[in-house]
């Protein structure tokens, strides 16, 4: 059975931030990520991990205004500056939490931007962060992200990431391989896998329409997951759905692949 990470920022959000550390404990996850860390204190975070035995599997950079609607400023050629300070902020706090890989969303570029200028400076902002986390024996992921959500994300295909991860040529930068994403704009879940497997650090899961719990949409997850299984990816797997209903509720796939006979 593949290793499962709950993500945070979306499951257990009946809980304030913190005690969801412990929730996910308590639900059988050895692993979490959430979108960022940066309101909270290392300390805090890392006592939380340190008394539920928890592995912090991944967290973001900054990626802008989040409210506002951002979404990344790593194609952004007039901010750089401030890309570069958000890779020493996050690399801080992944050291202090023990946490191995880190996200970096690209941006969204409106119709008429420069798409090559941009290119050029995430290319640049990427061989950038990933020669820092280099340093600290840390991944750098970068996710193709669906554009009906996320109108306009600059890395929308699997392809586009791992051309870029060619172009930078750094064997730290890695896929983060969005099932949901991918279902979304691609759809041929599981050849896709085999073909970018040495590429793909992490993993992520939401069913789809809908974004919920696996078994509530389109995607055959059990098959998925066995195959991810049987073709020998070692990696986690982010549960990063929104719960149909209730957290508890919607962990009833996890109960059943966990225990088959419940
Ligand atoms: O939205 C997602 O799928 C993610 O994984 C990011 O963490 C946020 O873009
Ligand atoms: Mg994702």
């Amino acid at each position: 059975m593949p290793k499962f990470a709950a993500n945070l920022s979306m499951l257990f959000t009946e809980l304030p931030f913190l005690d969801r550390f412990d929730a996910a404990a308590s639900a059988g996850f050895e692993g979490v990520e959430f979108l960022f860390p940066y309101e909270y204190e290392t300390d805090d975070l890392a006592a939380r991990l340190k008394a539920n035995g928890l592995t912090q599997v991944l967290f973001n950079l900054s990626a802008g205004n989040w409210a506002a609607g951002d979404r990344g400023i790593a194609i952004y050629p007039n901010l750089t500056g401030e890309f570069r300070e958000s890779v020493q902020r996050a690399v801080k706090y992944a050291k202090a939490l023990g946490c191995k890989q880190l996200h970096c969303l690209a941006g969204t570029a409106p119709p008429g931007a420069d798409h090559r200028q941009m290119r050029k400076t995430y290319i640049e902002n990427l061989t950038f962060a990933a020669g820092a986390l280099a340093d600290e024996g840390m991944t750098l992921l970068i996710e193709a992200i669906n554009t009906r959500d996320v109108p306009n994300y600059f890395l929308d295909s699997t392809a586009k990431a791992a051309d870029v991860i060619e172009s930078v040529g750094a064997p730290n930068l890695r896929l983060q391989y969005d099932v949901y994403h991918m279902q979304i704009m691609e759809g041929d879940l599981t050849p896709t896998i085999d073909k970018y497997l040495p590429l793909i650090g992490h993993v992520q899961i939401a069913d789809t329409p809908g974004r919920h719990e696996p078994g509530t949409g389109e995607i055959n997850f059990p098959f998925v997951f066995d195959h991810l299984d049987r073709i020998g990816y070692k990696g986690w797997i982010g549960c990063e759905y929104k719960p149909r209903s209730s957290t508890s509720d919607s962990l009833q796939w996890w109960r059943k692949l966990k225990a088959p006979t419940i």
